[in-house]
């Protein structure tokens, strides 16, 4: 292994097997007050409010999450121009994202050191741990602001050669922009998953990256697509290092996760010689086939609520309470998930109670 793929296996480790990821960013700024209804949806905050975000990515370290993720989502140098900005500004802007995020990181450290006499009293979680900064990417859906990241729907007429120089420069001063990682999240379909993989390639960059999916069927991916073949676009490149689905209902999740974990079933039923050698080998071959993946697993769902794109607001009172999310997170491990967090509208409350329930952390000196 090269030492982007073992990165996030010593990350891991040093998680005690299972990282805790950040909740909802544009979500919980709008908690905040936050008006995001715009064609930028959280970017226009890097515009507005830089503090702000700041805040928010205090609040997740301080409920235990091991990686953040910027503000960075809907930031595209389309998207600025738009608005009228010129190239270098919008690159500025991305660049920010990430200083933004390692800023809060910072002063989540210098907290650690100071802070333990200071804040016994009340729930942050104040130990010093390796922590992530992901620099996310969401997709040309995204961009589009019209909630088609959750059809995954771009059209007959859309192609890989577009969405790879769609994305292309974003992605690039992103990854120089000194983030542990890149997130590309919410992805709705295989072409855009495929173009992702690509431009790592091609750009020749030398960060990790993470995949992740979303679904609003719990058997495929938004578009239709199936997972399986989505997460063998992630399995092809070694640069990806973790793959998996976000912004999804939580109850699908078990069967998402088992649907790209299945290789290890049959690997087990082999093994256990429970099947005949003539069947065994013919079942080798099968698995050869089934497009799953060995790569860590990552699992960050929305609150099970569903977005009104046209309002550009959540109709609410049909999620999951933060208790009943927080109970599934256990069985999501013990079936393969080794990231855990949340997506929109979950919280640092959500983020918290997933530290504090997860075996390896309970723990955890406060
Ligand atoms: C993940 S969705 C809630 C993000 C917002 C969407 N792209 C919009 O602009 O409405
Ligand atoms: N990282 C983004 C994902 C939106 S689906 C956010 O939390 O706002
Ligand atoms: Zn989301």
């Amino acid at each position: 292994m090269g030492h982007v793929e073992t990165a996030m296996s010593d990350f891991l480790s040093q998680c005690g097997g299972v990282a805790v990821i950040d909740g909802g960013l544009a979500t919980e700024l709008e908690r905040h007050g936050a008006d995001l209804h715009d064609p930028l949806w959280s970017a226009k905050c890097l515009l507005t409010s830089p503090h702000l975000i700041r805040t928010v990515h205090l609040d997740y370290l301080e409920a235990g999450a091991d990686i953040i993720i910027t503000a960075s989502y809907q930031a595209t140098i389309q998207g600025f121009e738009n608005k009228g900005y010129p190239l270098e500004e919008s690159e500025n802007l991305l660049r920010k994202s990430v200083e933004i995020a390692r800023e809060a990181r910072e002063l989540y450290y210098s907290r650690c050191h100071e802070g333990l006499t200071d804040h016994t009293a009340d729930d942050r979680i104040l130990n010093q741990r390796p922590i992530l900064v992901a620099a996310s990417v969401g997709s040309y859906g995204a961009y589009l602001a019209d909630g088609s990241e959750y059809s995954g729907d771009y059209g007959d007429a859309m192609d890989l050669e577009f969405l790879k120089n769609f994305h292309r420069r974003r992605v690039k001063v992103l990854a120089e922009s000194g983030p542990d990682l890149i997130a590309f999240e919410t992805v709705p379909n295989k072409l855009e998953a495929q173009a992702f993989a690509l431009l790592l390639e091609e750009e020749e960059l030398n960060i990790p990256a993470w995949l992740s999916f979303n679904s609003k069927d719990g058997v495929n991916v938004v578009s239709g697509d199936s997972l399986p073949k989505c997460v063998a676009v992630a399995e092809s490149s070694n640069k990806i290092v973790a793959v998996g689905i976000n912004c999804t209902p939580p109850i699908f999740i078990n069967d998402l996760i088992l649907s790209i974990k299945k290789v290890w079933f049959l690997l087990c039923l082999l093994f256990s010689r429970i099947i005949p050698a003539p069947l065994s080998t013919v079942m080798l071959t099968v698995i050869d086939e089934i497009e799953v993946t060995n790569k860590p697993i990552l699992i960050y769902p929305n609150s099970g609520e569903s977005y009104d794109a046209d309002r550009k607001e959540w109709v609410q009172n049909t999620g999951v309470s933060d208790k009943d999310f927080v109970s599934y997170v256990n069985n999501w491990c013990e079936v393969g998930a080794s990231l855990v967090g949340g997506c929109c509208r979950t919280t640092p409350h959500t983020i918290r109670e997933i530290y504090r329930n997860l075996p390896s952390r309970s723990t955890a000196p406060s």
